[in-house]
């Protein structure tokens, strides 16, 4: 039976648990705070999206470019793993994209519905 302070439920208690806990504390932290820029970026990109046009300027490769260079520095100068950085902002690029076309979409059906009536 579990006491749930172990690192891994079911397995036997270790020396190093109380650490791992504590270090998990740490990375909870860290998550909140990580999440609520994510959120903070992410209104920006909302608010920006209603400045653009059409699906090419949504998809900016060029930009999306840029900001994936500008991480992986960021990322070298902390000593961080370039490619986690990349990899991370590709994810979140690729879904701010398929957010603003979204919204597009749905601007369009409005503008639509606003002619017909
Ligand atoms: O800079 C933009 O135009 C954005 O829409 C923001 C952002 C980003 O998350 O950095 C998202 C989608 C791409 O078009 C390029 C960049």
């Amino acid at each position: 039976m579990s006491s749930g302070t172990e690192a891994e439920p079911g397995g036997d208690p270790g020396p190093g648990d109380g650490r791992i806990a504590e270090l998990r504390l740490s990375i909870d932290d860290l998550d909140r705070r990580i999440v609520a820029l994510l959120a903070e970026r992410t209104t920006v990109v909302r608010t920006l999206t209603e400045y653009k046009r059409d699906e090419d300027a949504v998809r900016s490769p060029g930009r999306v470019e840029q900001v994936v260079a500008k991480v992986r520095g960021l990322a070298e100068e902390h000593g961080m793993p370039p490619a986690i950085a990349e990899a991370t902002y590709r994810t979140l690029i690729d879904e701010l994209t398929r957010l603003q076309l979204d919204r597009l979409a749905e601007r369009r059906r409005e503008t639509a519905a606003g002619a017909r009536s």
